[in-house]
């Protein structure tokens, strides 16, 4: 499972997993059958191996780093239980009602695969397993690292773990990892014994956030949730979750082998027609709020901040002639922001109407998702704050910190962030006002405003 969030949401971990197969190949495979059937098919085993991969391969135990020993996880919430869920095997059950942002599991990962081992296992390069012979040999690396590293009780609990990428009743080293492994961030991914039996819904109730500086998973509710209900997180980034159904279930059978059965994804007809809609709809505004529009186009009030509404780009670019041009036309939009251009816009509303219709499409579709919702104020606190907007922006600001600290506690480095931020803005506009009634000169002030507001954040901020 990784992070692969996030594309157009920069930096801010919105679920997702490891890729553990290359499309191309999983094409030829059956959906139903596992990973390593297509992963090992007849005809593939001569499949070249380029030299320097061979030759680096000794180097890449640095690469698997595992926690030598220790409990499972630093915190458990009392109230979770791991059952039988049905089709899908083990899953997490409330055994009692959980708060909103609720924190349910606090855990270091068992194994931590960066670089090469990365990309081999999950990334770019995983091709090269389809020789037997460097499967082999990652194969025996991980099984080395786990048992002589990992501490017997952690060994035992790794074995464990479902395999859905072998052959049935075959459990190998590198299908647990690839069954279970959940990003940290864009280029590496963690193995973790009980984060592992959270299944996967295209309408999460549970975020998972990785906080660096902890070395954790955080898992917290998005949302109030009943007893006996099953704890689901998200395998896919937000933009994926907001993709329509039929992309989301060949994104999941594509890179996680499964075909998924949650509530979204078996919806009768009627209903699945109008939850796509709303994604699709959200997936737009989540775009225009999270694009930096260097200049306000459009028609509407002085006072109003546009957003420029594109077609949203599908997941495959698997699209006929009519759906090519169309999206070329979406895109060549999108890049002509750089020279200011309208191509592509199919609509231009108000920021604050934009904001509002997304936080509701959010409650109906994804249950609030916090994360999301911290992204969607994110966004339009950054544009208020280009626009030069005091007050808005120190409202925005206010409410992403509210989200962020629902889904990551407000301990969280973006959470603090974003309440520094919020104190300057208020400190800021105390004081302008201050200097207002002193003067009474409105329009120094808001050349001041125009001065001050500026501030600097961390390009990854979010
Ligand atoms: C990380 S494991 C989750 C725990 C697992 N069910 C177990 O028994 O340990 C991921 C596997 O669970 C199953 N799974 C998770 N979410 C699912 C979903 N929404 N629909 C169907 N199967 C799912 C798939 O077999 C997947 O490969």
């Amino acid at each position: 499972m990784l992070c692969h969030g996030a594309s157009t949401f920069p930096g801010f971990c919105l679920g997702g997993r490891p890729a553990f197969r290359d499309r191309a190949h999983r094409a030829s495979s059956s959906r139903t059958q596992g990973a390593w059937q297509a992963f090992r098919a007849p005809g593939l085993e001569k499949f070249l191996v380029p030299a320097i991969f061979l030759g680096s391969f000794t180097r890449q135990r640095t690469r698997i780093q595992a926690k030598s020993s220790g409990p499972a996880a630093h915190y458990i919430n009392k109230n979770l239980r791991v059952t039988n869920v049905g089709p899908k095997g083990l899953g997490v059950v409330a055994t009692a009602p959980l708060a909103r942002g609720e924190l349910l599991l606090e855990e270091a990962p068992l194994l931590v695969f960066q670089h090469q081992s990365f990309e081999v296992i999950f990334g770019d390069l995983q091709d090269v397993l389809f020789d037997d012979r460097t499967f082999d040999l990652w194969e025996t690396s991980l099984k080395e690292t786990v048992n002589s590293q990992c501490g017997s009780e952690n060994t035992a609990k790794f074995w464990e773990l479902a395999d859905t990428c072998s052959a049935p009743g075959v459990k190998t080293a590198l299908g647990i990892a690839r069954t279970n492994a959940l990003g940290l961030d864009e280029d590496s991914a963690g193995l973790f014994l009980f984060l592992s039996r959270f299944n996967h819904s295209c309408e999460p109730n549970v975020h998972h956030s990785w906080q660096e500086d902890r070395g954790m998973k955080v898992l917290r509710a998005s949302c109030s949730i009943a007893a006996n209900e099953e704890l689901c997180i998200s395998y896919l980034s937000l933009l994926a979750l907001c993709a329509p159904t039929r992309e989301r279930l060949g994104e999941i059978s594509d890179r996680f082998g499964f075909d998924c059965a949650c509530r979204a994804c078996s919806a009768g007809a009627r209903r699945m027609r109008d939850s796509d809609w709303r994604r699709e709809r959200l997936s737009q505004l989540c775009a225009a709020l999270s694009k930096e529009e260097h200049r306000d186009h459009g028609v509407g009030r002085a006072d109003e901040i546009r957003l420029h509404l594109r077609k949203r780009i599908p997941l495959f670019f698997e699209v006929d002639e009519e759906g090519r041009q169309e999206l070329e036309s979406s895109l060549q939009g999108q890049r002509g922001l750089e020279n200011e251009s309208f191509a592509g816009v199919v609509e231009s509303i108000d920021m604050s109407t934009g904001l509002r219709e997304a936080v509701a499409l959010l409650d109906e579709e994804l249950h609030g998702h916090p994360a999301a919702r911290a992204l969607l104020f994110f966004g339009a606190f950054r544009r208020a704050e280009a626009a030069r907007r005091l007050s808005a922006a120190k409202s925005l600001a206010k409410a992403a910190w509210n989200a962020t600290s629902t889904a990551e506690g407000s301990t969280s480095w973006r959470a603090q962030w974003l309440q520094v931020e919020s104190e300057r803005l208020e400190h800021l506009e105390q004081k302008l006002e201050q200097r207002k009634e002193e003067n009474q000169q409105g329009a120094a002030n808001d050349q001041a405003k125009t001065l001050e507001i500026g501030c600097v954040w961390p390009l990854n901020a979010f």
